[in-house]
């Protein structure tokens, strides 16, 4: 018999990651596949092989995660059906055989994010020892188990401990206590993920591009939504790539998009030569448990 499955939803893999962890959250029942990179996340949504990806998109203490906003912006016409919002606790763990002398490991590995949350860690206990990037900290977990030889260790989660059989050594080493990460759920449709237990308000994503460098430009779009009291939650500039100063702003707003304010704030926009791209008005999650 075979399983009927509401969506394929592509993460970033491989098993164990906290982008699993998350998607399991929003998606228990379905079916859910790993894939190396963001990118291909992205691009499996893109080209139709899965209805949804989740991929990371911001940490507390790191920031944005540059390869999700830039696919957003420049490779892909996706909209945002909900956000997940995931503790976030580090642990250091090596291969079973060597427990024993876990301090003589001579190289660790992870994702450039885990590694940057550990970084007063890593510099107090293990300053001369290498660090190693991977594309996600279970990717660096399935690299330490495969490697039984070498006095090697991998920082990730417990879900990855599990997963690749390795042992925790040193748990919750992350530098700040408050450490979460912000997860979008992705896909072709302009719908939103409605359960009941949301956070209270909507929110709404808009890729904006200024006209061109004129005095005051980033003022007026700031006004548009200040004088409507529109609740700004984070504005950041990336690269628009095509020549140093050249920027767009991806902006999140506590409103729905359909909402009369809104309509009114992006006809102005438009107005003021701006470029305005809406990822869909969609509601927050909170991943109930740390792993
Ligand atoms: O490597 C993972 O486990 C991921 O899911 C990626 C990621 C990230 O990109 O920030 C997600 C959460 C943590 O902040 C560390 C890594």
């Amino acid at each position: 018999m075979t399983k009927e499955w509401e969506n394929r939803v592509a993460f970033l893999g491989p098993k164990g990651t906290f982008t699993e962890l998350a998607t399991k959250e929003l998606f228990p029942n379905d079916w859910v596949i790993p894939y190396r990179t963001i990118p291909e996340c992205i691009e499996a949504v893109n080209s139709g092989q899965v209805d949804i990806a989740v991929v990371p998109v911001e940490n507390a203490l790191e920031g944005s995660v540059p390869l999700t906003i830039d696919y957003l912006f420049h490779e892909s016409n996706l909209y945002i059906l909900a956000e997940v919002l995931s503790p976030i606790e580090q642990h250091l763990m090596v291969h079973k055989d060597h427990v024993e002398q876990w301090e003589e490991i001579n190289n660790i590995y992870s994702h450039p994010h885990a590694l940057a949350q550990c970084h007063k860690f890593l510099h107090y206990r293990f300053k001369s020892v290498p660090l190693n990037q991977t594309t996600s900290t279970a990717a660096a977990a399935q690299f330490v188990s495969e490697h039984p030889e070498e006095k090697i260790a991998a920082i990730a989660n417990t879900a990855a401990a599990a997963q690749y059989d390795l042992k925790i050594v040193e748990d919750n080493i992350h530098d700040f206590h408050f450490n979460h990460t912000r997860f979008f759920v992705l896909s072709k449709r302009n719908d939103r993920i409605e359960r009941e237990d949301h956070l209270d308000s909507l929110k709404t994503t808009l890729m904006i591009k200024l006209p061109s460098d004129r005095s005051g430009s980033l003022h007026q779009v700031l006004s548009v939504f200040a004088w409507r009291q529109i609740n700004m939650s984070k504005i950041e500039s990336r690269p628009l790539k095509t020549g140093l100063g050249d920027y767009f702003f991806i902006v999140d707003l506590l409103e729905d998009e359909n909402a009369p304010l809104m309509q009114g704030a992006m006809e102005e926009l438009r107005a003021l030569g701006c470029s305005v791209k809406s990822l869909g008005s969609y509601f927050t999650y909170k991943q109930k448990t740390a792993h």
